[in-house]
């Protein structure tokens, strides 16, 4: 099989496999009870045992199979531990990602190059206030500098619908596809915009406002909102806000531009993943899938621009 010789292709697959498992994890700790809140910066920046888990969870699977990568995941302090945690070991491969062919473009690309980006619970205020449908897991790849594949999983994808499958897995690679969605087209009426719930600012509502929206959903986490744009659910994705990190947009930008969307700053470049990049995404996100980004792009007020300036990246080389 082509996929067996391309590292990409097979850390994409440990990857799923992992994702898979963190629904568990997740569902788990929720049920017990005990979420274990921690405040990080402030009160609007949370961590949950779940948080916690699934960074050990994900970081022990990914560098116990494969050793070279870089790892940056958004939790502090979890990934020394990590590597000696055997209760989180995955160490299975998805299937269904193997049998795919590499995009000739990457079977180059070595374990040593690639830098994966781990959130492992996006949409924490959230999932403290019951709005599980936000959280998502996000494993990104990145290679030379830019988003190549990735993996969202949705774990209460369908709790409110009885008798539904709970929870769903998106994954892709740019060049191959998305897979796992349903019906992508956008509503056919109107300018129905997403955004933050729990994170706003002025910047972020003159964004919001400048962009013309018929409707504004506020919902929270990054992967939650690429999702509404891939559901066919919303037109764009506005967040003039430095608030989300790469580990927030890497996979869920594979998944927008492998069906040909667009996931830039409010300035118009396209976000940078080197190993050591910026953390911020300090340009905000914009995020479309059919719409016409460029027509958001030049809505946005110069102020909103001058108060989010572009991501700097120490090397642009690595
Ligand atoms: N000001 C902020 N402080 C901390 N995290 C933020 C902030 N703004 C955005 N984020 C992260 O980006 C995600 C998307 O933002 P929002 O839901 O506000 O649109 C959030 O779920 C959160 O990720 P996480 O939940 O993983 O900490
Ligand atoms: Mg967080
Ligand atoms: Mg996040
Ligand atoms: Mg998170």
């Amino acid at each position: 099989m082509a996929s067996t010789s391309c590292t990409a292709l097979k850390v994409l697959a440990a990857s799923v496999a992992v994702a898979n498992r963190s629904g568990t994890i997740i569902r788990k700790i929720l049920s017990s009870g005990n979420l274990g809140i921690v405040e990080k910066e402030n009160k609007n920046d949370l961590q949950t045992e779940a948080d916690r888990a699934v960074q050990r969870c994900i970081v022990s699977s990914l560098t116990h199979q494969f050793p070279q990568l870089t790892i940056i995941g958004e939790e502090d302090n979890l990934n020394e531990m990590a590597t000696a945690d055997k209760e989180y070991l995955e160490t299975s491969l998805a299937e269904e990602v193997l049998k795919e062919s590499c995009p000739a473009e990457y079977t180059e690309a070595k374990e040593s190059e690639l830098v994966v980006w781990v959130d492992p619970l996006d949409g924490t205020a959230e999932f403290t206030q019951g709005l599980l449908d936000h959280v998502t897991v996000l494993i990104g790849l990145a290679w030379q500098g830019k988003a190549i594949a990735g993996v969202v999983y949705q774990p209460y994808f369908n709790y409110q619908t009885p008798g539904a499958e709970l929870g769903r897995t998106l994954w892709g690679m740019i060049g191959l596809g998305t897979f796992g969605l349903g019906n992508t087209e956008p509503p056919t009426e109107g300018n129905i915009i997403t955004t933050t719930r729990s994170h706003s600012n002025p910047t972020v509502v003159d964004s919001v406002k400048a962009c013309e929206p018929t409707e504004v959903v506020r919902v929270g986490g990054a992967g939650h909102k690429v999702l509404l744009l891939l559901d066919g659910l919303v037109h764009a994705y506005v967040f003039g806000s430095p608030g989300c990190k790469k580990w927030d947009t890497c996979a869920p930008e594979v998944l927008l531009r492998a069906k040909g969307g667009r996931l830039t700053d409010m300035h118009g470049n396209d976000l940078k993943y080197h190993k050591d990049v910026q953390h911020k995404n300090t340009g905000g996100v914009l995020a479309t899938l059919k719409a016409d980004h460029d027509w958001y792009l030049a809505r946005i007020p110069e102020s909103v621009k001058q108060a989010l300036p572009e991501t700097q990246v120490k090397s642009a080389t690595k």
